[in-house]
């Protein structure tokens, strides 16, 4: 069955030369094994001189076609219902309930209607002022205050909490939650009974989770009926944090209702999409930036000029100044798409039976299979370009890591260079995806990080702290190597802050 299956697999996928594995195992010269697209990054497309290149695994997993042609991606997201996310992925974030991420088609743009109007200018003000007041306490409850210099052996630890308050607990759990969403979808129910630390961390942290999601709704019930009372008396204004307008639409009988159960996906939804990646994409670039002083030093200027000049007065950064503040978001820009963050290619290496989990889950990539027949415009890396013909049913994935390391797009794609983001444009900015199923989340992220970044340059050097007798080039290959977990990630991340 497997033969008949690969060489029916083979035809289809004919059109495009690329990987035929056998099977998952360690990346080597002869296997792509997990994360190939990662590890590979230079190498893969170039090897088959083609932007698009097709995956047909022999023993396990979906056959695919990857591309890294922006070409091809915007061609697959300006298909009007041509594509949808397939079932695998879907359910890879549907063990909470169904949410804006799982949904395809009418029951998406629902979703997205319900929680739209909470990213607004207002809510990225106030993103802006609570990220700062957050980075004051911190500094405070780090004891970071009154020193003038200060190691941290991974700013990894600062960057997952919410709230200066907050314990490693809660961050710690919702990682490990974030990095178990696929494992426990294969492991049986029975095995959690056995004496297993991993399996019983799992659990912990999945029920820890859990109570701070139902809590979370119970607070922000309880503070929206107060908040009803309040404006009956005809004070107060509407507020539309995500969260509220969830409520709101769970509560409500027309067309935008939202069941219990997708409150509770969409609150898992935005605790894991809304927190995980920012604060990977953050960590990312204090590593980046703590390796490249003088680049550090180029944007450091850039938020010190805007602070002089800042129309606020009294040396406090204000959201207004964000549209100023190009050089920080070029930096985060850079430290996010050299990590073309999000996501994990590792899942490849879940054993055969659960083949379809064998496709990468969230956001280094954007899977899509094709609903009805569709030709897509291909293009070789040399530029000639070609047509392949997609049955319905077809895997397209789009590549970030392939994206963000095509030379034709950025060259020299391993160099750390956020100048090439100053002046780009939000449609440019694919590290949030593109077209309509664009990251919901893009300028809250955006606001959050530029704040707390800028705040942090205001007051520190960063440098990066080298073991005895490492290099540079070392400590990157060390540090800033991309790991797996819901979202794609760096290693710990050793800083020095030397006071400015
Ligand atoms: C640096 C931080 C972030 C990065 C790199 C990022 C990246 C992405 C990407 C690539 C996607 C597309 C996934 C796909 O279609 O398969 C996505 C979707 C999404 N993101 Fe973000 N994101 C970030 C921050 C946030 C934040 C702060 C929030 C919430 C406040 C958020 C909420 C979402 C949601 C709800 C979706 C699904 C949107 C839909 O399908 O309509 N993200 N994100």
């Amino acid at each position: 069955r497997k033969v008949f299956e690969f060489r029916r697999n083979t035809r289809k996928f004919s059109d495009l030369p690329g990987l035929r594995p056998l099977l998952f195992l360690p990346t080597s010269a002869l296997n792509p094994g997990s994360g190939w697209q990662w590890v590979r990054r230079d190498k893969i497309y170039s090897k088959y001189r083609m932007n698009t290149i097709s995956l047909v695994p022999i023993l396990s997993g979906t056959p695919t076609y990857f591309t890294r042609s922006l070409d091809v991606a915007r061609q697959i997201v300006a298909a009007k219902n041509g594509f949808v996310k397939p079932e695998d992925i879907r359910s890879v974030l549907l063990g909470w309930g169904r949410n804006l991420f799982t949904e395809n088609g009418s029951e998406w743009i629902r979703h997205r209607r319900i929680m739209n109007p909470a990213f607004t200018p207002e809510v990225y003000a106030h993103v802006w002022n609570e990220t700062a007041d957050l980075y004051e306490q911190m500094q405070h409850a780090e004891g970071w205050i009154g020193r003038s210099e200060h190691d941290l052996s991974a700013f990894n630890s600062i960057t997952p909490k919410r709230s200066a308050s907050e314990t490693m607990q809660f961050a710690h759990a919702l990682d490990i939650v974030s990095r178990s969403v696929v494992p426990r979808l294969l492991i049986p129910r029975w095995a959690y009974r056995f004496p297993l630390k991993r399996l019983r961390d799992m659990e912990i942290a999945h029920r820890s989770v859990d109570q701070f999601m139902q809590e979370l709704i119970k607070t922000r019930q309880a503070e929206l009926s107060a908040d009803k009372a309040h404006r009956s008396q005809g004070q107060g204004g509407p507020e539309k944090d995500v969260f509220r307008l969830m409520i709101r639409a769970s509560e409500d009988e027309g067309a935008l209702r939202m069941s219990s159960e997708e409150l509770t996906g969409n609150t898992f939804l935005m605790l894991l999409a809304g927190h995980d990646t920012t604060s990977r994409t953050l960590d990312a670039t204090i590593g980046f930036l703590a390796l490249y002083e003088d680049i550090q030093e180029e944007i450091y200027q850039e938020v010190h000029d805007v602070l002089s000049t800042s129309t606020g007065g009294g040396g406090q950064l204000r959201f207004e100044d964000y549209p100023r503040l190009k050089k920080v978001q070029g930096g985060l820009f850079g430290g996010g798409t050299a990590l073309s963050c999000v996501a994990a290619s590792y899942f490849q290496t879940w054993p055969e039976g659960h083949a379809d989990l064998c496709e990468p889950a969230a956001a280094t990539m954007m899977v899509r299979e094709a609903t009805d027949t569709f030709v897509l415009q291909t293009d070789k890396a040399d530029g000639h370009g070609g047509q392949v013909i997609l049955e319905p049913g077809t895997r397209v994935t789009i590549d970030f890591v392939g994206i963000h390391y095509n030379p034709e797009y950025f060259p020299e794609p391993e160099e750390f260079q956020p100048s090439r983001w100053y002046d780009a444009l939000e449609s440019d900015m694919t590290m949030f995806s593109l077209g309509p199923r664009v990251c919901i989340g893009r300028r809250f992220a955006l606001t959050e990080s530029v704040s707390f970044l800028s705040h942090l340059l205001c007051d520190w050097r960063l440098h990066a702290v080298l073991q005895p007798g490492e290099t540079k080039p070392q400590w990157r290959r060390r540090v800033l190597r991309g790991l797996g977990g819901l979202s794609f990630g760096v290693g710990r991340v050793p800083v020095r802050l030397t006071r400015r």
